[in-house]
């Protein structure tokens, strides 16, 4: 068998979860595209939402249209591809192409660094489902004037990724890029296998033949309603013992891609954490401990399940967690299998993302209004004195860090902190830049259990960016950003300690010698 699930403890509330997926036959129905799944309100989503069931088709064609690009920008000497977008159209790329620069951010440096490539020998990749994201929409329009000052015509080197009928499709052709189309009937985070996966990836020279291959492999396992159906089983080892353990932490094994647990953050947060519940993942970064909180899961993902020199699984015993084994284009498919799964046993919509609106209407409020001085940076020792004072024993703290992303000394202590303040806190924490988990995990933050509490890091320090036809330029954006986002999080209850700062390594540096 491809997937092997390993350790999954099959106890009354495991099997009261898998018994109701299986009543429900709840595996062919969601291979049948039968929209009434998650409920009749949610049918209306469902019906332009489960296009990524039978994926095959046109992941081929697609797959093959961008060979053919991909040759022919190599022949023309371009070799070096950027890809802009957020979210479900940023993450899977992200994982899937090592060559690929991914631009999800709007932090100044960050974009500046993109910006300053070698243009005479970049294509850039904007994608974007709605055609209206702002932080991708503001990116285009910045590479579209450096194109232009480094006198090359951003018609040739821009190509869309869009859906059928968006406003970026409409003014992507009257600038003369080209567009691709993605399939309409697929949710951002669910397009791994569509033109938001694909395109940017393969341009990239990632092989995608394979984990499309690898995907196919597992699709009638995961469509069948048995209690043997891995998609099942794991969805119900998530949500069985729910709303007390909801975290899962993710651990990779160096046999997956590093940023696996990124793209099944966004998959599983985004779907599940709504109307007060869902399930939280947590990619753990390499080398860190699992928090051992009673609300974590600890899920280790591998490619292949190690054997003993038995030809025995040495990775039965439930007291190390979940383990999931399969090659990564097997895993893809399961977990979208088992997040939909998910969404059902925990009674949501897992197509859409309510509360993601509300940081966007208050980071335009927050661009509106007048700028205001902000106070100092507390000192360290004062923060982690609130964290302690704040944080729920049986909750979670999320760091979010409004940083340079591109930054390994910024990253490097981020990762550092995260473990300190895990240890010392004893709950789950959770890291994220700003604003990459706006469009991930930001979804739970909101909508989810109101039990996080959130550190909020935001550098203040670089030199603006300009955004062509707007007043505001990045770093203006990405303040509005965290500011909106902050002020929806307090609106819901949830504590939020914010920190801006002019040097963020210094701070972080202060925050991690326990001042
Ligand atoms: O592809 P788009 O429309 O730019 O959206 C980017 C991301 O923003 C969200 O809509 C909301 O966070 C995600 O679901 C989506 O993947």
């Amino acid at each position: 068998m491809t997937i092997s699930l390993t350790g999954v403890s099959r106890d009354a509330a495991f099997d009261g979860a898998l018994g109701s997926l299986r009543d429900a036959s709840f595996a062919s129905r969601l291979f049948s595209k039968d929209t009434s799944l998650w409920g009749a309100e949610a049918a209306v989503e469902a019906a332009v939402r489960l296009g990524w069931t039978d994926f095959e088709g046109n992941a081929s064609e697609v797959l093959a249209a961008t060979e053919d690009l991909r040759r022919e920008l190599l022949d023309d000497g371009i070799d070096s591809f950027v890809l802009c977008g957020m979210g479900g159209s940023s993450l899977a790329p992200l994982m899937i192409a090592p060559a690929l620069r991914v631009l999800d951010s709007t932090h100044p440096d960050t974009v500046r660094a993109a910006l300053e490539g070698d243009l005479s020998r970049t294509a850039v990749i904007v994608s974007s489902k709605s055609g209206g994201t702002v932080e991708t929409m503001s990116q285009m329009r910045a590479f579209e004037a450096a194109f232009v000052g480094a006198g090359v015509d951003p018609a040739g080197r821009i190509i869309v990724v869009t859906d059928p009928g968006s406003a970026l499709e409409d003014a992507a052709t009257r600038a003369g890029h080209r567009v691709f189309n993605a399939d309409p009937s697929v949710g951002g985070r669910f397009s791994v296998f569509t033109a938001f996966g694909i395109v940017p990836s393969v341009l990239a020279g990632a092989d995608m033949q394979q984990l499309v291959a690898d995907a196919a492999g597992v699709r009638d396992e995961l469509a069948l309603d048995s209690g043997e159906n891995p998609g099942l089983v794991l969805a119900a080892a998530l949500a069985a013992h729910l709303p007390e353990r909801f975290v899962a932490e993710l651990t990779t094994d160096g046999t997956l891609p590093a940023e696996f647990g990124l793209w099944i953050e966004q998959l599983v947060a985004e779907s599940t954490g709504k109307d007060g519940k869902g399930v939280f993942p947590i990619a753990l970064p390499a080398g860190a401990t699992p928090s051992g909180a009673s609300s974590a899961t600890l899920v280790r993902l591998g490619a292949a399940e190690a054997l003993g020199n038995d030809g025995r699984s040495s990775d039965s015993d439930s007291d190390s967690g979940i383990g999931v084994f399969a090659p990564l284009g097997a895993q893809l498919l399961l977990w979208q299998v088992a997040t939909a799964a998910m969404g059902f046993l925990v009674g949501v919509d897992p197509f859409n993302q309510p509360d993601v609106e509300a940081a966007k209407i208050a980071t335009r409020e927050s661009l509106g209004a007048p700028a205001q001085t902000s106070p100092a940076a507390p000192a360290p020792a004062e923060i982690r004195a609130r964290l302690r004072e704040l944080v729920l024993p049986e909750g979670y703290l999320a760091v979010q860090a409004y940083v340079d992303s591109g930054d390994p000394e910024l990253a490097g202590l981020l990762v550092r902190a995260r473990q300190e303040l895990s240890a010392e806190l004893g709950v789950p924490v959770a890291l994220g830049y700003g604003p990459r988990y706006l469009h991930s995990t930001g979804q739970f933050h909101k909508g989810g259990p109101a039990c996080g509490t959130f550190l909020q890091i935001i550098g203040v320090d670089a030199q603006e960016v300009a955004i062509p036809g707007e007043e505001a330029g990045f770093g203006a954006l990405l303040e509005a950003q965290a500011h909106g986002d902050a002020s929806v999080l307090r609106e819901r209850g949830r504590d939020v300690v914010s920190v801006e700062t002019q040097d963020p390594v210094g701070f972080l540096r202060g925050l991690l010698a326990r001042g």
